[in-house]
């Protein structure tokens, strides 16, 4: 693996590119075993501020390849320089894509133990192989389309976005479809790729039966006099989050143990983003 410097470095040149041109996505690294990994049957991509990658993202990644049992699944970390709803604050744009590759290794050696740990003996196969890409493109539908048309990957493969509920209730908030703002614009989206929602029940995002409400609520065709169609729930799978009583995991959560509890770091996020975290002092209030 480079060195932090040199990694950061690496991206800060990387993205200058990105940002001067007219793309709207591209894949600045990737992370395979191989030279020619094989081509993906299905592309997983976690979108994210990765501000910083925590344990939440390693479990939202690593369960969704967990669960392909056929090889050639490909993970997709997916940077948008532009937010739907966000200003941008610390850390930088290039910090945060170092972060990303070394949270790509993350995934990969947790991965490994977990084949480990299932079949006793070291994993021989390569391992998924994990791309580290930005978009100009804050909303998803958008970002689906702009992944397809790039050309990197084959014709209609499919992309399983990967996200927590609350980032489900956004997708289906039609403020965020002018000029009609209903949800008409969602089709494209939902008639060739799929969401793998991880609950997040919580204070503010309602409990879990609030949330598979949510969905089935889809399904009966609640949401058609917006423009929502009912069969749009079926490509829609949601999946358990954190275990009842574990403590809940965010990137602000990771942000202020930096500042004010940086033992925590160590159930927050993986090892190399915490190395890292702790290196460059990222969020301390040397740097924020
Ligand atoms: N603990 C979690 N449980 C379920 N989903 C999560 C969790 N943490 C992040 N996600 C999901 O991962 C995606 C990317 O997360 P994001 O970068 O917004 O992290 P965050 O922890 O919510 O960030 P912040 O705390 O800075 O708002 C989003 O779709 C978000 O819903
Ligand atoms: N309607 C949408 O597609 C929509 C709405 C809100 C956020 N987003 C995106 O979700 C991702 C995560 O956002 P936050 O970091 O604000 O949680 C970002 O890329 C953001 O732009 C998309």
């Amino acid at each position: 693996m480079a060195s932090f410097r040199a990694l950061r470095s690496r991206y800060t040149s990387l993205l200058k590119q990105f940002i001067a041109s007219n793309k709207e996505f591209e894949v600045l690294a990737t992370i395979s075993a191989s030279n020619a990994p094989p081509p993906a049957r299905t592309l997983y991509v976690l979108d994210s501020s990765f501000n910083p990658p925590t344990c939440a993202h390693l479990r939202i990644a690593s369960s969704a390849l967990l669960e392909q049992s056929e090889p050639g699944s490909r993970l997709l970390l997916l940077l948008a320089t532009q937010n739907a709803d966000k200003p941008s604050k610390p850390a930088s744009f290039e910090d945060r894509l170092a972060m990303m590759e070394l949270f790509a290794h993350d995934v990969r050696s947790h991965l490994a133990t977990v084949k480990l740990s299932q079949t006793g003996t070291a994993v021989t196969e390569d391992g998924p192989t994990i791309d580290i890409a930005v978009t100009k493109k804050p909303y998803f539908m958008d970002k689906a389309a702009a992944i397809e048309a790039s050309g990197i990957y084959q014709e209609h493969l499919e992309q399983v976005h990967l996200t927590g509920f609350d980032t489900l209730i956004r997708i289906f908030d039609p403020k965020y479809y002018p000029p009609n703002h209903d949800l008409q614009p969602l089709g494209p989206l939902f008639s060739r790729h799929r969401l793998r929602v991880t609950l997040r029940p919580s204070d503010a995002w309602g409990s879990l039966n609030e949330q598979e409400e949510f969905i089935a609520s889809i399904a009966r065709g609640d949401r058609e006099n917006e423009g929502g169609r009912r069969e749009w729930a079926q490509k829609i799978q949601l999946v358990e989050g954190r275990k009842p009583g574990a403590p809940s995991v965010s990137s602000t959560r990771a942000r202020e143990a930096s500042q004010s509890a940086p033992d925590d770091l160590d159930w927050l996020v993986p090892d190399n983003v915490r190395q890292f975290l702790r290196s460059e002092e990222l969020y301390t209030s040397k740097t924020s």
